[in-house]
């Protein structure tokens, strides 16, 4: 392949990263599948066999957000990243789909890793961002930041029936330049021996 052409995709590859996104870490747009996914589950995920009447997200466009390096030294995640308002964010608004690597192995490891479903009463399905996401692996809990959280998860099926993992802003607005905030929830904060373990949920 001629130089040039190599150097301009790589120049376009890279302008897809937010700004602020670490190297390490691979940015990706859509769900990746990790081979612990049986296919049947994969299936699941997707949609392919399930009735959408129940559940259903009405998604609109992410809303615009911005990662930031923590300054604040008081900030309990001083010196890691965090997820800000880019824009006024209303009530009640989708933010942003939880993107990362869908899984069934053990990822007790990770920080980065949500529960998706448990399957059968005994397949944990986890989206683990650790290793890959987007910019809402940036979200911190809200403990020791703010009062409560000004958004929450929410899982549930997008109108292509795909099970997935999103942000809403809470029952009031966000300034832009507010820091996003959501509870990771106490058990999260349990199985980790540092770190906060107050708090309400
Ligand atoms: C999903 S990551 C959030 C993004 C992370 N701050 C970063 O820069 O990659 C979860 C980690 O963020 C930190 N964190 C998030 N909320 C926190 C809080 N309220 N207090 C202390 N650390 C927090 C902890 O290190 C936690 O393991």
């Amino acid at each position: 392949m001629p130089k040039k052409q190599v150097s301009s995709e790589r120049k376009q590859v890279q302008s897809h990263h937010p700004s602020n996104w670490p190297s390490v870490v691979r940015f990706i747009q859509s769900p990746a599948y990790h081979v612990s996914v049986p296919a049947a589950v994969r299936s699941h995920i997707e949609g392919s066999c399930i009735s959408l009447k129940n559940n259903q997200i009405p998604i609109s466009k992410d809303a615009k957000v911005v990662i930031r390096r923590i300054t604040d030294t008081s900030h309990p995640a001083f010196g890691q990243f965090g997820l800000f308002a880019g824009q006024r964010i209303p009530p009640k608004m989708h933010i942003i789909y939880y993107f990362g690597e869908i899984h069934c192995d053990d990822r007790s490891d990770s920080n980065y890793d949500l529960s998706l479903c448990r399957l059968d009463g005994e397949i944990n399905v986890g989206i683990d961002a650790h290793g890959m996401g987007n910019q809402a692996r940036f979200v911190n809990d809200y403990r020791g930041i703010a009062d409560k959280p000004n958004s929450i998860f929410v899982d549930g099926r997008l109108n292509s029936g795909a099970l997935s993992m999103t942000i809403w802003s809470g029952n009031q607005e966000i300034k832009k330049g507010q820091e996003i905030l959501v509870s990771y929830g106490k058990s999260w904060w349990q199985s980790r021996r540092s770190g906060p373990a107050d708090g309400e949920s």
